[in-house]
């Protein structure tokens, strides 16, 4: 591996941050807060003095990003006089004011009955407003009454709830929380728990001196006509008898990711693999696991938490930025524990940035997660120490426990990467390396190589083994009717994500496993009988069945630089099309490629007894 130049970022980030024009304004705040008043007085004077065009902004200055380039001689010409300020660099500030216009669009939206773009637009709304202003509560309340019409029961409660909680909600319209709430455990078959919110949204309508006598009659009518339903309901349930099962959920073992019939070994051809250790049948699981770290793909941020990626509706937003949702308070600090606090400020400027690709920001934020766990010393001496010649690495003892090597030790594939590859990488890293140093991110000098080394490494290691979630399209696509569908009809890439063990299978084009996301969780399994002994494989985005030879080939190299050493490959393994898909026979009785002379289609002797074992393993 090349080692890595400063002057190589310097150059890529006067040229690169130039020409892309990051529209990034500076925020000044003061961090001694007794004489903060004056200080903020002071520097906004001197700064108007000098023409820097600074704006008074809720007890921060903003700086257009003209003067950005000086921001450092400011800082240290202040500190030398006493003054000590704190930098940001958001454009994702929170500001009421757009919140306010986003949740219009959504109000505007719900009134045609659009909910799916209601929804979306209450969300933009709250990931906008000022935490727990009376902003934020209005769009959580309105985002529960959008969820409440698209039968999302659970997320419309759960926002009631967020409202309720925010104390911000005006105190006349909380009849119209109870009675959604009570309308969302009518729907749910929780009729008692209804029947309770039901007398709550009319003790409250009572005493709302806001509404004419009018109105309160025709709402008191509509409650009475629901509590009515309940208690019919209620009847029926007890004549039944019916009793709920609770619903068997899948159970993971927490302690180890790999399933035990796999271990990892050695191959010659391919380097570190899985092998099974027993016979496996289809269906069998190998791997269950959470992604070491993921990023969204375009736009489906939207609906999914930030944190685990599991599909969120009823999301709460990052308290300082207006660019992530998490499912609830424990994804938050877990990202804010692992890496949100830096990446804060960043995400707006690396989305931005057309040159950005999901896979770099993949590897920006491995690399934040792990100076956040292990700060930025340790960090560099494991870097350091890893990269010695001589360092030898147990891949089986500490691979899958340790947060370093379960990300750092994957392969980047670099010794069989072309010249303009790896000089591309380096640009690349050089851009963050800037990126964070203009973020005010602190990178003692004498590790800035060590740092732009590693990303370059973590580059190469996302790109190589990062793949894309799948999930069941919902709210996701464009809807252009007002129909409101809860079926999801299509899957959906949401996004890029990078796993430890997964990552140890290598690729044939005739691949034995296969990954699905269950809610954030990454499921390998067998789809093909594997025999003890034998290698586990995935498919990297081609098989045999549908490309042909050269298009696996040039797949495989231009994207992971490696020439395919599978058995379709090797002996060169015809695909479905040429075998003319309608004459191949799906049931055993009818195969006839166990006989010779019934070989009609040309299959090759290889392709013909791996089918033949399939079929006698599936049998037995
Ligand atoms: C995602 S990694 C798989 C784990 C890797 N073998 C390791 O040692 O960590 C992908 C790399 O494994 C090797 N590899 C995977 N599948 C291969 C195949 N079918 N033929 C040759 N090399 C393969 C290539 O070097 C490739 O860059």
């Amino acid at each position: 591996m090349s080692h890595y130049e400063m002057p190589i970022a310097e150059y890529v980030y006067t040229e690169h941050f130039e020409e892309m024009n990051v529209t990034q304004d500076v925020y000044l705040t003061f961090t001694d807060k007794k004489n903060s008043s004056d200080q903020f007085l002071y520097v906004y004077n001197l700064l108007k003095e000098y023409d820097w065009l600074p704006k008074k902004c809720d007890g921060s200055i903003r700086l257009s990003q003209a003067h950005r380039r000086w921001r450092k001689r400011l800082k240290k010409y202040l500190k030398k006089i006493g003054i000590f300020i704190n930098m940001n660099c958001t454009t994702a500030k929170k500001n009421n004011n757009t919140s306010d216009q986003y949740r219009s669009r959504g109000n505007e939206a719900f009134k045609i009955k659009k909910y799916e773009e209601s929804l979306k637009m209450y969300t933009r709304s709250i990931m906008t407003a000022e935490i727990d202003s009376p902003n934020f509560a209005l769009s959580v309340a309105n985002r529960s009454a959008a969820l409440y019409y698209l039968e999302e029961y659970e997320h419309s409660l759960k926002d009631i709830d967020q409202t309720f909680k925010s104390k911000q909600y005006p105190l006349q319209n909380y009849y119209k929380l109870f009675e959604r709430k009570g309308n969302c455990y009518r729907q749910m078959n929780h009729t008692s728990l209804a029947l309770k919110l039901y007398s709550d949204c009319l003790s409250h309508l009572n005493s709302n001196t806001y509404l004419t006598l009018d109105a309160k009659a025709k709402i008191k009518i509509r409650i009475l006509g629901f509590m009515k339903k309940c208690e019919e309901v209620e009847e029926k349930t007890k004549i039944m008898n019916v009793k709920y099962k609770s619903l068997t959920k899948l159970k993971f073992d927490k302690n180890s990711v790999l399933s035990k019939c796999v271990e990892i070994r050695n191959s010659k051809e391919m380097g570190r693999g899985l092998f099974a250790s027993k016979h496996l049948k289809p269906g069998e699981i190998i791997i269950i696991e959470e992604p070491v770290a993921g990023v969204f793909k375009n736009n489906k941020w939207m609906f999914n938490c930030n944190y685990c990626f599991k599909r969120c509706l009823s999301a709460i937003p990052c308290h300082t930025c207006s660019q992530v949702i998490y499912c609830d308070e424990t994804c938050l600090q877990k990202a804010y524990a692992s890496y949100h606090t830096i990446e804060c400020s960043l995400v707006y400027p690396l989305k931005e940035d057309p040159t950005v690709e999901p896979t770099h920001d993949l590897a920006l934020r491995c690399f934040m997660r792990l100076i956040n766990v292990m700060g930025i010393d340790h960090y560099c001496s494991m870097v350091q120490t890893y990269n010695e010649s001589n360092f030898c690495f147990d891949i089986k003892s500490n691979f899958l426990t340790d947060s370093f090597y379960s990300i750092y030790a994957l392969d980047g594939n670099e010794t069989k990467r072309t010249v303009s590859n790896l000089f591309f990488m380096h640009c690349t890293a050089s851009m963050m390396v800037s990126l964070l140093l203009l973020n005010e991110y602190d990178i003692p000098s004498n590790l800035l190589g060590t740092v732009g080394g590693s990303l370059v490494h973590l580059l190469c290691i996302t790109n190589l083994n990062s793949y894309a979630s799948i999930e069941l399209s919902k709210y996701t696509g464009e809807s252009n009717n007002n129909i409101v569908s809860n079926r999801p009809t299509t899957f959906d890439s949401i996004a890029l994500i990078l796993c430890s063990a997964y990552s140890l299978i290598n690729h044939s084009c005739d691949p034995n496993v296969i990954v699905q996301t269950y809610s954030g969780i990454e499921v390998t399994r067998a789809i093909q009988p594997i025999l003890k002994g034998s290698q586990i494989f995935t498919d990297y985005g081609v098989k045999f069945m549908s490309h042909n030879k050269e298009q696996r080939c040039t797949h495989l190299f231009d994207q992971y630089q490696f020439q395919c050493q599978c058995h379709a490959c090797i002996n060169d393994w015809p695909n479905y099309v040429s075998l003319g898909f309608n004459e191949l026979f799906i049931g055993y009785d009818q195969l006839p490629i166990n006989n010779k002379e019934n070989n009609k289609l040309n299959i090759p002797k290889s392709a013909i007894s791996k089918l033949n074992e399939i079929i006698c393993y599936t049998i037995i």
